[in-house]
């Protein structure tokens, strides 16, 4: 295990999202950096506007930071299916709301199966965006990205992870997302790729 030096002892997670929580728990645990979600903050959650992922972002992080006079890391994250040109991306947490259904996981797997239906070219990425600010007005962030390919099943299998993980399906694995083992997960994932990134440039900068 590389050891690191973090240049601070604490960190806010700007997320409310329950599922990558887990993650950067199991991804942030050797570094000794103790980690605070934004709820436990009462921060409230950060609007996302913007059409690309490294705007949201960073809007995300600088608001918790803000809300916190604490640096922050938060992760901006969708799926990007090629047949529906690149859909839900960035909408990827509002995927089914949009079309006047629900704001759930289920909702969002059950509206992708009915955009999908009859396409047998499923291909997909996970991507994530991290962005970690030292303070509000950082004016150099780090910013981190990566990218999981994998394709849409047809039918959702597996209880792991969340968001579309059951649809995610890894022809490497041979299995969903969601039927990895969370720590298998955490070790081939976008967020994991996008994680390792952002330690290379604080290896760099610590
Ligand atoms: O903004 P925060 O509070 O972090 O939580 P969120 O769920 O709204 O997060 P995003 O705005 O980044 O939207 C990302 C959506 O993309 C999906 N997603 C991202 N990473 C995923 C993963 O590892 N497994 C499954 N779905 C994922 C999932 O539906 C998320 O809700
Ligand atoms: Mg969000």
């Amino acid at each position: 295990m590389m050891t690191l030096q973090f240049p601070f002892s604490r960190l806010v997670l700007a997320s409310n999202n329950a599922g990558k929580l887990k993650e950067f728990s199991g991804l942030l645990a050797p570094y000794g950096v103790e980690v605070l979600p934004q709820a436990a903050l009462q921060i409230s959650e950060a609007e996302e506007p913007y059409p690309t992922f490294i705007e949201n972002a960073l809007t995300k992080a600088r608001h918790a930071s803000r809300a916190s006079g604490l640096p922050a890391l938060a992760d901006d994250s969708g799926l990007c299916v090629q047949a529906l040109d690149g859909a839900p991306g960035v909408y990827s947490a509002r995927y089914a709301q949009r079309a006047g259904g629900e704001k759930s996981d289920t909702a969002n797997n059950v509206h992708l199966l009915a955009q999908l239906a009859g396409r047998t070219d499923r291909q997909a990425c996970y991507v994530a965006v991290l962005a970690l600010v030292r303070h509000a007005e950082d004016p150099l962030p780090l910013v981190a990205q990566g990218l999981w390919q994998g394709e849409i099943a047809e039918v959702p299998r597996g209880t792991h992870g969340f968001g579309y993980d059951p649809l995610f399906s890894l022809a490497s694995e041979g299995c969903t997302a969601a039927e990895l083992e969370p720590g298998r997960k955490n070790q081939i994932s976008h967020r994991a790729l996008a994680w390792q990134q952002l330690l290379a440039q604080l290896g760099q900068t610590a």
